[in-house]
Parts: structure tokens; sequence; C-alpha cells
């Protein structure tokens, strides 16, 4: 199997009873690499990772680790090992224990055992801790020695199903940045389950987003960021004000058509896919330059075409203050949008909203409507 990944699924349809909860989905992972699966919630990403690890049969499809077909392979000839976001620590055994378990089920010998348990217990901070049983350890340190016993037996393949999810805020922040460094300093091959858009992104090496089974986008973190393929993924990377537009894409140019509420704009293509004339238009919260219309000043109109800019009319409904900068709800017609700004605007003042092309997401309109998007997200 020459040129083909460490780690490949291809085709692979699971469900459950009638069900289908993947459907034809393909992942490659290369040796070494740190892969986040992100999607919301029961989009199937327990599913794949388990699927992975042999705890579910694909009625279709083949998975391969290093050139071997393991589609059929029971969980424990495919030398994976998986962290939990329940910990799942045996509760009646001591850290060490616990941290040696899989050598011992291996049949390596003690002296061995006791030499990797003690590698293992100072590599993730666990030194002195080792006699403990898990109920005397916090969550952080709980889910530090289920990552030493998956780490213990060298895995080809770290999966992590969320595993950070049931720590508070701060232990969460500071094992991230350990987990990554570690998998970079071992060169581990890992996938990582996640709902959390921000753990993925500073995480991973790669992200693949799904959505119902299917994989909605497959890139870097800057990638998936910075040039969503669909609305969808727009949403779910945190472009969630949505505004309807009328246009043209012609050449490399997007021209934007005149509305109650907008300027027209000539848009730089850049690669964006569009084929009908009714847009979506997705930006983030941060991505709006907000400036109060003044009595003597024009507003947006046909007149006035904003090169590589799209503006937007409308009106400030609520000023709140979540931290580093002011929020702004404002009425864009019927549509309401999300707008920060480093300085407060009064509710009920009228607003020119700019959106840069670059930070402008264009989708060609949805057949029944916006709001399917942001449920589908929302989910
Ligand atoms: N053992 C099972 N039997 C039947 N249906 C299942 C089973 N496990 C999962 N499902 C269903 O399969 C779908 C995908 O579940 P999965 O746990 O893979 O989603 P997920 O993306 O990991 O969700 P979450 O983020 O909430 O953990 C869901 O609709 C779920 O109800």
């Amino acid at each position: 199997m020459a040129g083909a990944a460490f780690l490949s699924a291809s085709d692979i349809t699971v469900g459950y009873g009638g069900g289908t909860v993947l459907d034809r989905l393909s992942l490659k992972v290369e040796r070494g690499e740190f892969v986040a699966l992100l999607g919301s919630s029961g989009c199937g990403k327990t599913t794949l990772l388990r699927t992975i690890a042999g705890f579910n049969r694909p009625r279709s499809g083949q998975i391969s680790l290093a050139g071997r077909d393991i589609t059929t392979a029971s969980p424990d000839r495919r030398n994976m090992a998986m962290v939990f976001q329940s910990y799942a620590l045996w509760p009646h055994m001591s850290v060490a224990q616990n941290i040696g378990y899989g050598l011992k089920l291996r049949k390596t010998p003690r002296e061995a055992i006791a030499a990797r348990v003690g590698e293992i217990a100072a590599m993730l901070g666990l030194t002195g801790l080792e006699a403990r049983k898990p109920g005397q350890l916090s969550g952080g340190q709980r889910q530090r020695v289920a990552l030493g016993r998956a780490l213990a037996v060298e895995p080809d393949v770290l999966l992590l199903d969320e595993p950070l999810s049931n720590l508070d805020a701060r232990v969460r922040l500071s094992l991230r940045h350990e987990i990554r460094a570690l998998q970079k300093r071992l060169a581990i091959t890992a996938i990582h389950v996640t709902h959390d858009r921000e753990e993925a992104m500073v995480m991973a090496d790669r992200i693949v987003i799904l959505d119902s089974g299917r994989t909605a986008q497959d890139g870097t973190p800057e990638e998936v960021y910075n040039r969503p393929r669909s609305a969808f993924v727009a949403a779910f990377m945190g472009a969630e004000n949505v505004v309807a537009l009328k246009g043209a894409a012609d050449g490399e140019r997007i021209a934007i058509a005149a509305g109650p509420h907008n300027n027209a704009a000539a848009i730089a293509r850049n690669g964006r896919a569009l084929t009908s004339g009714s847009f979506q238009a997705r930006f983030r919260a941060e991505a709006a330059s907000l400036s109060p219309v003044l009595p003597s000043a024009a507003i947006p109109s046909s007149a006035t075409t904003g090169e590589d800019a799209l503006e937007l009319l409308g009106t400030v409904r609520q000023t709140s203050y979540p931290g580093g900068c002011w929020r702004h709800v404002v009425a864009v017609g019927e549509t309401e949008v999300s707008v920060d700004a480093a300085r407060p605007v009064e509710p009920g003042t009228s607003v020119i909203l700019s959106v840069p092309s670059a930070a402008l997401f264009l989708f060609d309109a949805p057949q029944d409507g916006a709001a399917a998007v942001s449920h589908a997200v929302a989910a």
C-alpha cells in the first residue's frame, strides 16, 4: 500500500439498528499527526472513534493501519489506546496499578512495568501520587492517570474522546497544552473528538468537521477558520451573523446588488464558489466595523459601490460589555447581527457596518432559508 496514509478509513458506513450514523465517510491520518474531529452533538464523532478502535464494525468500507487491513480486527489487535471523558479508571486500583494495567495484560515483567509507570508518572506530573486510588485525586489528576494508562502501552494511535469536557476551565486549558506538547514530543498519532472549536484549533494539526455523519470540511485550523467551504462550516467556526444578499458572480468579481439595507459592492471572488443570484453572507461579530451615521451623512445607496467591503445599514438594539470590547446587537432590516466595537454605541443609533471582503463568507442561499443553517449548528 505504497503512499497510503498511516491510518485510513475509506468509505465507511456505520449505523445502529436500521439507522445510519456515518455515511460513506473517509478519513486519513498521517503518522505523528494530531487530528481533531469537530462537530455538533450526535453528528457521529464518537461513533467514528469507536469504529477506528474496533468497538463498532462498519457495514461497508475499509480501515487500515500501517498498510494492514484492520476492518474486522478485534480492538486488542489494533494497538490503539482510548481516553474517555469519564476517565474510566479502576476505582479499586492505585494510580500505579491503573497506569500499568495495559502492560500487565500484555504480561510485561513486573520490574519493566514499575520502571515504565515511574517514567509515565514523572512525565505527567503524578510522581508521589502512585499509591493513591482514583477517588483520592482531582479530575485533572484522574485524566492524567487515564492518559498515562493509554500512553504506557505505546499505542500506534491515541484516541481521545472528549477527555477534557469534565474538567473545570483552568485545568482544561492547561491540559490542552500539556497533551499537545506531549503528543509532539513523542510524535504520537492522535485523533481527538471534541465539540469545542477553540480546543480543536489550538491542539490539532488538522480539523475534520463532521455534519450528520459526513465530512463537511477537512483542513488546517487556519483553513477551516478563514476559508470555510460551506455555510455550515462558517457557522460552526463562529461566523454566526447571517444576511441575505442579491448579486452576480462575474469572473473574478462578485457584484453585490444594492438592497434596502446594503450598498452595492464589488468583492474579489477569491475562489468563492457561487452559482446563484441569491447569496447568504456570513461574518463574525469581530469582523465588522461599526460607525454611527451622522444626521448629515449620506447613507449607503446604490450610487455608492463599496470596493472589497460590504456596507450594511442598521440600528443598534442592545449594547453590552462581555469583556475586552463592546458587543452590539444591530437590527439590519428583519435580521439581527452581533458586532463588536472598542467603544459603546447607544441603542437606537443608526449605524453603518462595514465588513471587509476577507472576513465576508458568501454562499449560495439555501433553498429553505438561512435559518435552517443556524438551527443545524445550534442543535
Ligand atoms: N449504541 C448506540 N445505539 C443506538 N444509537 C446510538 C448508539 N450510540 C450512538 N447512537 C446514536 O448515533 C448518533 C451519533 O452518536 P455519537 O455518539 O457518535 O455522536 P457524537 O457526535 O459523538 O455526539 P456527542 O458530541 O453528543 O458525544 C446519535 O444519534 C446517537 O443517538
